[in-house]
């Protein structure tokens, strides 16, 4: 169905040096509702984060267009047998798609060790830029995981609820299509990972399904980047936020660019909404579970038949669901 060109998902302002950037100011709380509000309406929101400079931001784009003018040969040693974690060429079911993966890329050597498979001799520029980009965007995703825990009064259990993790990145090239096509770029689906956020080069092309079947098309600013509620931190909230479906489609006469950090937690992470988010008015939804169990399950083939926001329940819905007082804690 049709892209709506009149809804637009909420932009948030994160300002440098802002006192609304320092925990437990009014400013704070208010920036907790709207990043709240924006995960349990849209499941994703804008964000304006000044503080990553737009000289890395780009440069960082720049890298890119180098990394994908290695010979294929190379492309394919970017190989890890985690889901969604490698290179993939374009395919019949993405014929404009091209993506590699970096698996704990906000840890200098493991970006060292990617350059250096696509490039014999390194590439230090390449892996301090990307090093420095992704650090970045690590703690922006922090911040707003710290403003989702607050925003549901749970500050005080911050630290046991704060789920460790690493960023796996991605970096993507998305073709432009024939003259006068609009074509996919990406199939639509909802996020594995906890969470993601991108960052494009404003050729845009990132859609979201705002309801069923009704897609809105984003477009960023040089200094916005777009956060994206995944299954497992929407099972965390006991359904409360929405992991939201979208979708890449591409249409004019340019190529895109986008990277994208998601947040990967550590092995034997168990994916359990706190007590706090279970009551009678929102019954337990999931049971608990290990999350890399289901990021292996959802990229099975069993699992290719069933729609990518369902997946999540055929995997840990508990039905009938179960409320706190039934379960305890
Ligand atoms: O490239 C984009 O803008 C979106 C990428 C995406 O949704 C994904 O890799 O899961
Ligand atoms: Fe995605």
């Amino acid at each position: 169905m049709g892209v709506d060109a009149e809804l637009a998902i909420p932009v948030i302002e994160f300002r440098t040096g802002s006192p609304d950037l320092e925990r437990g100011t009014e400013g704070w709380h208010h920036l907790c509702k709207r990043v709240r509000e924006a995960c349990e309406t849209y499941g994703c929101f804008e964000v304006v984060y000044e503080k990553i400079s737009r000289e890395v931001r780009e440069e960082t784009f720049e890298l890119l267009n180098e990394l994908v003018d290695v010979p294929l040969e190379r492309k394919q040693l970017n190989v890890n047998p985690k889901p969604y974690h490698s290179y993939f060429g374009p395919c019949s079911q993405a014929c404009l798609y091209e993506g590699f993966g970096i698996e704990d890329a906000s840890n200098y050597d493991s970006v060292n060790n990617f350059a250096q498979l696509m490039w014999p001799d390194g590439h230090p520029r390449f892996s301090q830029t990307i090093n420095t980009m992704v650090k970045q965007m690590e703690e922006l995703n922090n911040i707003i995981w710290l403003m989702i825990i607050d925003s549901y009064g749970l500050r005080e259990k911050w630290e046991s609820l704060m789920m460790r993790y690493n960023v796996l990145l991605r970096m993507m090239k998305y073709m432009a299509p024939s003259l006068g096509e609009y074509k996919r770029g990406l199939l639509a689906h909802t996020d594995k990972p906890a969470s993601t956020i991108i960052c494009d080069d404003q050729i845009s092309g990132l859609e979201i399904e705002v309801k069923d079947d009704k897609w809105i098309k984003l477009s960023t600013s040089p200094n916005s980047f777009v956060f994206l509620v995944g299954d497992p931190l929407m099972a965390w909230s006991n359904g409360r936020m929405k992991a939201v479906k979208h979708r890449v489609m591409m249409r004019g006469a340019n190529d895109r660019y986008s990277i994208a950090a998601f947040t990967i937690p550590v092995e034997g992470t168990i994916i359990k909404a706190p007590k706090e988010l279970i009551d009678d008015q929102h019954p337990q939804l999931f049971k608990d579970f290990d999350f890399m169990d289901f990021l292996f399950f959802s990229f099975s083939e069993q699992v290719k038949l069933i729609d990518s926001p369902d997946q999540i329940y055929a995997f840990a819905s508990l039905s009938p669901p179960i409320s706190d007082q039934k379960h305890g804690s």
